[in-house]
């Protein structure tokens, strides 16, 4: 039996921004009062930073311990390791932010840049070692921490991480982490955690914001059985749940 979806629909960008945000905190305190840590897989894209941003201006964001929060990301662009296109360099509104309220850069586990490997495929395996030396060290059986919770995003195209519609990343099977060429949306080179590493988490949560989702969300929330090489977003779920976080907009054909 697979774990429940939900749904839930926001009027907007910026309300679903901070109720993510709001759940992220709770979520994050729920995993450290039953673990002692929380483990959250971050998303780029534009409301996965509004989001963060939205934490960083939170009230509640001096109730959480961050020196017990471990940070992985979902997908990452393989370009210069300054580059504003680095998923990880915008969520420095957060991550810059927690810097003075404790956060353990030792647990900010950030995907491999171009000036540190020489093509997306080696950044793609340090990850993959990176991931298994985590679980040893929590003594997780198996090759990948617990992730608590896990964003993506979702682009128009129904893409979610790195992988995209009817493109060799999506059907890729056997890995954790892979290095993608000629992604449809630039920049062409990436590491996307695979559908394989993304559903063990406890929950994943699709934050979806804007018009121009609805099309891809109606499908992948429809009836209609889809792949999940044609439909990325139809092809994922949390262990414990798959939470479809949305504005009014991209719901619109729900
Ligand atoms: O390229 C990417 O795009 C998606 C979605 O971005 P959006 O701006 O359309 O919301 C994002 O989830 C992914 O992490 C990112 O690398």
């Amino acid at each position: 039996m697979s774990a429940k979806r939900h749904v839930v629909i926001h009027p907007d960008l910026p309300a679903t921004a901070a109720a993510v945000a709001a759940r992220l905190v709770t979520a994050i305190l729920d995993a450290q009062a039953a673990r002692g840590e929380a483990s959250i897989v971050l998303t780029g894209g534009t409301l996965g930073i509004a989001s963060l941003k939205a934490v960083a201006d939170s009230p509640a964001l001096g109730s959480v311990d961050w020196s017990r929060v471990n940070f992985y990301w979902g997908d990452e662009r393989f370009v210069e390791s300054g580059s504003p296109d680095r998923n990880a360099v915008q969520a420095e509104v957060l991550l810059g932010v927690l810097d003075a309220h404790g956060l353990d850069r030792g647990r900010v586990h950030a995907m491999g840049a171009a000036d540190d490997f020489r093509t997306p495929e080696e950044a793609a395996a340090a990850y993959a070692h990176l991931l298994e030396r985590e679980a040893s060290d929590e003594g997780t059986a198996g090759s990948l921490p617990v992730f608590d919770v896990l964003m993506l995003g979702m682009g128009p195209d129904s893409h979610v991480a790195s992988l995209f519609p009817d493109h060799a990343g999506a059907a890729a099977g056997g890995a954790t982490v892979i290095g993608v060429h000629d992604s449809p949306k630039p920049p062409p080179l990436r590491v996307s955690l695979t559908f394989e590493a993304i559903n063990t988490a406890r929950a994943v949560w699709l934050v979806v914001a804007g018009a121009d989702k609805a099309p891809a969300a109606g499908v992948a929330l429809g009836q209609e059985p889809v792949a999940r090489e044609r439909v990325p977003a139809s092809g994922v779920s949390g262990t414990q749940g798959t939470w479809w976080l949305m504005d009014a907009a991209a719901a619109a054909l729900v």
